[in-house]
């Protein structure tokens, strides 16, 4: 079983199509926030792969208590899981710096800026219903609470299994801080919630390749996508397609279709998790003339830190636990309060 949150759109239907095509007794579960879009994407694969298993499954992966009904559906339906993209991810509110931009257009650092972002994003974060921060609750915590609830159907004797982390360009070590982990003091939240799903592979690996779960992590490059449609609008890259077909001559990273943003997810589906490295960022790449390939480049991490967070995230998971076993309970006394004065 291929476990995907979330591929209603974008670079996740994308690979969901490329899997289909790789391996036509593939048995997909697309995990969505929203079961209409969830439905469509279904109905979209299915027209295009006839007689594929292509299950649904409800996951707002920004919810903990989503994540753990989810995770109980998933373990009544499943005897394994071979494959667990991870690929949900949000940037709420995003702002251009448009001052830093032409600056950086004039610099030595342009092609880098342009394949990075650096020093051109920013994003205003909010609290969401579990008291956490949106952007790290999204791409990072609710994939943590995932995979620990799932550990069973992923650690299992005799079989390896792989967690794929669809990460960025756009994360950076500056943006991130172990004693800020959920960025609540900082604009650069998606940068750092990117950051921190890198050094969390990279701790998964140090702790679960002994018992057969392999991590890895993949960026696939600028993709035209709802998520870019947020930074500006659609009509907006339509018009400076051009360059960006012009600027992909010099940076192999404006991959552009969620086809080729989807390259390395698709790529590693093929490789032998002992094959891979550890602390590689797997690239989708796309060259001047349009031919699709995956490099491997090392991350900027280093094990102990990536330990600790590893430990932060286990006692966040416990304190959030806490939380939802109150707030639960106090909705039963609640309930049971109204019943009473009926
Ligand atoms: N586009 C790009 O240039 C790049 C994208 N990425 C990463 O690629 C991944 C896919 O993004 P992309 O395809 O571009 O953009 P999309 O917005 O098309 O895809 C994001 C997906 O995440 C889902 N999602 C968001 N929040 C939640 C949630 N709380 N619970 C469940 N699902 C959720 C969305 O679901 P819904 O349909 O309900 O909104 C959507 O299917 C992201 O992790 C993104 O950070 C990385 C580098 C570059
Ligand atoms: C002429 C145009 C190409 C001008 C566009 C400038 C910027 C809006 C873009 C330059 C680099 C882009 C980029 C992203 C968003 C749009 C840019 C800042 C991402 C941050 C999108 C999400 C990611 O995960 C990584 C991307 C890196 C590059």
């Amino acid at each position: 079983c291929v476990c995907l949150p979330s591929v209603c759109s974008g670079i996740g239907l994308a690979l969901c199509e490329r899997l289909l095509t790789e391996d036509t007794q593939l048995r997909l579960c697309l995990a969505c926030r929203n079961m209409q879009r969830a439905e469509a994407a279904r109905s979209a694969l299915l027209t295009s792969h006839t007689g594929a298993h292509v299950d649904l499954l409800q996951l707002d992966v920004g919810s903990v208590e989503s994540v753990l009904d989810a995770a109980e559906v998933v373990k009544s339906r499943y005897n394994r899981i071979d494959f667990l993209y991870l690929n949900a991810g949000i940037m709420p509110n995003p702002q251009v710096d448009i001052r830093a931009f032409f600056k950086g257009l004039f610099s030595r650092n342009v092609i880098n800026m342009f394949a990075t972002a650096e020093g051109l994003l920013t994003q205003q974060d909010r609290l969401n219903s579990d008291g956490l921060q949106e952007v790290f609750a999204t791409n990072l915590f609710g994939h943590f609470v995932l995979i620990r609830e799932l550990e069973p159907l992923l650690c299992q004797t005799g079989h390896t299994s792989r967690v794929v982390w669809t990460s960025s360009s756009n994360a950076r070590r500056s943006a991130f801080s172990i004693d800020d982990i959920q960025h609540r003091k900082g604009t650069e939240p998606y940068s750092s919630s990117k950051y921190a799903s890198d050094m969390l592979s990279v701790a998964l690996n140090r702790r679960m390749n002994g018992q057969g779960l392999f991590s890895s992590v993949v960026c696939p490059g600028l993709v035209m996508t709802n998520l870019t449609y947020g930074i500006l609008p659609s009509s907006f890259w339509t018009l400076i397609m051009p360059i960006m077909w012009l600027i992909r001559i010099f940076t192999n990273t404006f991959t552009l279709t969620p086809y080729n943003g989807a390259e390395a997810l698709h790529w590693l589906f093929l490789q032998k998790p002992e094959s891979l490295d550890p602390r590689a960022k797997y690239h989708s790449l796309t060259s001047g003339l349009g031919t699709n390939y995956t490099k491997p480049r090392q991350m900027d991490i280093d094990g102990e830190t990536a330990d600790v967070l590893f430990s932060k995230l286990l006692e966040l998971e416990k304190v959030v636990r806490r939380k939802l076993c109150e707030r639960n309970a106090d909705n039963e006394a609640h309930q049971r309060y109204l019943s009473e004065i009926e």
